[in-house]
């Protein structure tokens, strides 16, 4: 009896255990299937992929969307395509046409009378004042010392609007907007050769020589973009360029020199990194003689114009593409925000470098006009260009008129 209670308990604990094993073997199963459900939002991922992020418009459409092309019957377009974008991502890049330079500096008015607003308006506020007395005249003084305008001028300025102001009696707000544009576009000069020579002087007849433009200035002043706005300008113009990237402290200089270079079709003559500024000078002006070329357009480093060593360089830079002819034009480029600093720069640039033409760039950043009065009077030399922007085309040649009346008109 005891024997048989003992196999009737032995069978109930095997089958037990063979249904809690069968039981643990479905749940895995189970787990097991539930990997396509999970795989599922895998298989979603690619499609999520597919969709456009934000700021993908420019990018090529993926993979999924030229499969609907093919759905809507269109597969030989897609076949005639595929070669095309092929070829597209071979083929240079386009050649850009930039915007032609005469009346840039009119077609960018609104901009430059925008940030140079308050040194006109602020001007004429005063000066439409019922009493002139001694402290509206210090006024004056002020605002053209603040707008950076310098001492000498503001003072010859001064007196002269005192003087005519005092034979004009009253005055109506049309002849104090003259009266101020007159007495400023004085100051600015209307008889300064403002042309920036890029033709090769006379002696370069029996050589057949490009011209040769030097570009410098100290760090961040906007030396590249300068070249390179000014390639286009020169190319808009209708004349072949060459570019000399001597800017050899840093690569990304002259892969911004480059990139300038190549959306206008122009070659741009590179150097080692960290290798002698003067001879990527020289080989540039040697292959853009070479090659024919109407113009050599070199870059140089930003430096600081307290480094001795520096400016040395620089020196030598200019020296060496001599050997090859003179350079008809250096530009030294000014960050108009800089104000009165860019004087002290002018300063020991043109000791080193006889500089031909300055550059005011970010001009659109700044009220304080008055640095192209002040850096003409410093150097003697006159402001050749404007920058008045970040843009390809934000550049423009400086004309005293049409910037006295962005200073001067109505707002
Ligand atoms: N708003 C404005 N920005 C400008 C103008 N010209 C240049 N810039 C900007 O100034 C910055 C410096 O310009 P770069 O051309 O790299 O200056 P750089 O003198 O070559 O600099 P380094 O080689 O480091 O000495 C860039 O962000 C330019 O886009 C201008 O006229 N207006």
């Amino acid at each position: 009896m005891e024997i048989v209670i003992l196999v009737v308990v032995i069978a109930v604990i095997a089958l037990v255990a063979i249904s809690g094993l069968v039981v643990t073997g479905r749940r895995k199963k189970a787990a097991e299937t539930q990997q396509p459900g999970t795989s599922e939002s895998t298989t979603e991922a690619p499609t999520r992929t597919v969709e456009p992020k934000v700021g993908e418009e420019t990018e090529a459409p993926p993979e999924g969307a030229r499969r609907t092309i093919e759905e809507v019957g269109l597969p030989e377009a897609e076949e005639a395509e595929a070669p095309a974008t092929a070829e597209a991502a071979t083929a240079a890049p386009e050649i850009e046409t930039p915007a032609p330079t005469a009346g840039r500096l009119v077609r960018l008015r609104d901009r430059l009378s925008r940030s140079q607003n308050s040194l006109g308006k602020g001007l004429l506020t005063l000066l439409s004042r019922e009493h002139l007395d001694e402290e509206t005249w210090e006024e004056v003084e002020d605002t053209l010392l603040t707008a950076d305008v310098g001492v000498g001028p503001t003072q010859e300025l001064v007196e002269q609007l005192r003087e005519r102001v005092k034979v004009l009696g009253t005055r109506t707000p049309d002849e104090l907007r003259g009266l101020l544009r007159e007495e400023l576009l004085k100051l600015v000069g209307t008889d300064l050769d403002r042309t920036v020579h890029t033709e090769p002087g006379a002696e370069a007849a029996a050589v057949d020589r490009p011209g040769v433009v030097l570009v410098v200035g100290v760090n961040g002043t906007g030396k590249t973009t300068t070249t390179g706005k000014l390639a286009r300008v020169l190319v808009a113009d209708g004349k072949s360029v060459v570019l000399g990237a001597a800017d050899t402290f840093r690569a990304a200089a002259a892969d911004q020199l480059e990139t300038w270079g190549t959306r206008v079709g122009a070659r741009t003559v590179r150097g080692p990194e960290a290798g002698d500024p003067a001879s990527v000078a020289f080989d540039a002006v040697k292959q853009g003689t070479e090659a024919g070329a109407d113009v050599v357009l070199i870059d140089t480093a930003g430096r600081l114009h307290t480094k001795t060593g520096l400016m040395d360089e620089l020196g030598k830079v200019k020296r060496v593409v001599e050997k090859q002819g003179p350079v008809d034009e250096v530009l030294l480029v000014l960050d108009a925000t800089t104000g009165q600093n860019g004087l002290v720069q002018a300063r020991v640039f043109a000791e080193v470098v006889d500089i031909t033409g300055i550059v005011l760039t970010k001009l659109d950043g700044t009220a304080k006009g008055g640095i192209v009065v002040a850096v003409q009077r410093e150097l003697g030399v006159p402001v050749k260009l404007v920058g008045l922007g970040e843009g390809a085309d934000d550049l423009a040649p400086f004309e005293p008129e049409a910037f006295v009346d962005a200073l001067v008109r109505e707002a």
